[in-house]
């Protein structure tokens, strides 16, 4: 039997799942996930990255790729690799998959419908090229709640504009926090981040070692004791934002053991404020 995500009166319930680079990488792994995530009751965004594939396409092409803290420097040649590779290829292929398993699936960048707007990163000691921050109210929830009435489900990718005519790349995983917290305000939202362990884990070796809660004490913790490092640390700053900020519930888990939510079993890491 499966069990129904309680709704409170007059919120709707969402969920807002974002899927990393290495699950995409793996067409196996990519098909279980997207099986699941067609399984999730209530209305759904599903935002993905691609990182890794645009750094591969970057390489056949003779195009040097550059990250700072996880963040690429993304320069004119960059910017049309990853407009291709997460607009194109990743974003369609996705799409493709989902209708296959009945979702009726609509891939967007921030500039489709002007959902989301952000603004070039300025230069301080690092010039990170045309990529976008966020600002707040720069997400028209309202527009994109429309469509998921209307009985679509978003699939956003890595990109955003800056409503001057200009795509910038944007972090999948800030895209997801963002979305999550425009909407908060009009549904019950858990935001949920998928990779390819089990959760944050207190020995990155051994899936054995999930962290099953983490508070912004713990965090800071594990943090000093270098528990959490590199691509977690941008992600766990994106999901206490989103937690801060009136998302219902963070969580951090394995894109294959995303069916374990429906049946409510324990899935992942879960943030607390
Ligand atoms: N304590 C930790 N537990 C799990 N992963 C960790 C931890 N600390 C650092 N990491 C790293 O964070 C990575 C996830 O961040 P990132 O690569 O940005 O994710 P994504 O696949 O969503 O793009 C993991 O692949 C892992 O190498
Ligand atoms: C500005 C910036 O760094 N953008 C990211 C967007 C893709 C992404 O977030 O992909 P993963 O989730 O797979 O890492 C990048 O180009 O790598």
């Amino acid at each position: 039997m499966t069990t129904k995500h309680t709704d409170t009166v007059g919120k709707g319930s969402l969920h807002v799942i974002k899927i990393g680079g290495n699950v995409i990488d793996n067409s196996e792994n990519l098909h279980h996930f997207l099986k699941d995530f067609t399984a999730l009751e209530g209305h759904k965004i599903l935002v993905h990255g691609g990182g890794k594939v645009a750094t591969q396409l970057a390489d056949t092409l003779g195009i040097e790729s550059k990250l700072v803290d996880g963040r690429r420097i993304t320069d004119i040649e960059t910017l049309r690799v990853v407009t291709m590779v997460y607009g194109g290829l990743i974003n369609k292929n996705i799409v493709a998959q989902l209708q296959r398993f009945g979702t009726n699936a609509i891939g967007l960048t921030g500039a489709d419908g002007n959902f989301i707007r952000a603004v070039k990163r300025p230069v301080k000691t690092i010039d990170y090229g045309y990529v976008g921050d966020i600002k707040n109210d720069s997400v028209d929830a309202a527009a994109i709640s429309r469509l998921m009435e209307a009985g679509f489900t978003p699939v956003f990718c890595a990109l955003t504009h800056d409503g001057d005519g200009q795509m910038l790349n944007t972090n999948a995983d800030t895209i997801a926090s963002a979305l999550a917290v425009a909407l908060a305000k009009q549904y019950e939202t858990t935001l949920i981040y998928c990779f390819e362990k089990k959760g944050v884990l207190q020995d990155i070796n051994d899936e054995d070692s999930l962290i099953r809660d983490i508070d912004p004490v713990r965090y800071e913790e594990l943090k000093k004791q270098q528990i959490i490092h590199s691509g977690m640390l941008p992600k766990l700053d994106n999901a206490f934002t989103a937690i801060s900020c009136g998302v219902k519930a963070v969580i951090i888990g394995k894109a294959d053991e995303l069916g374990t939510l429906q049946k409510n079993e324990p899935f992942g890491t879960r943030l607390s404020k």
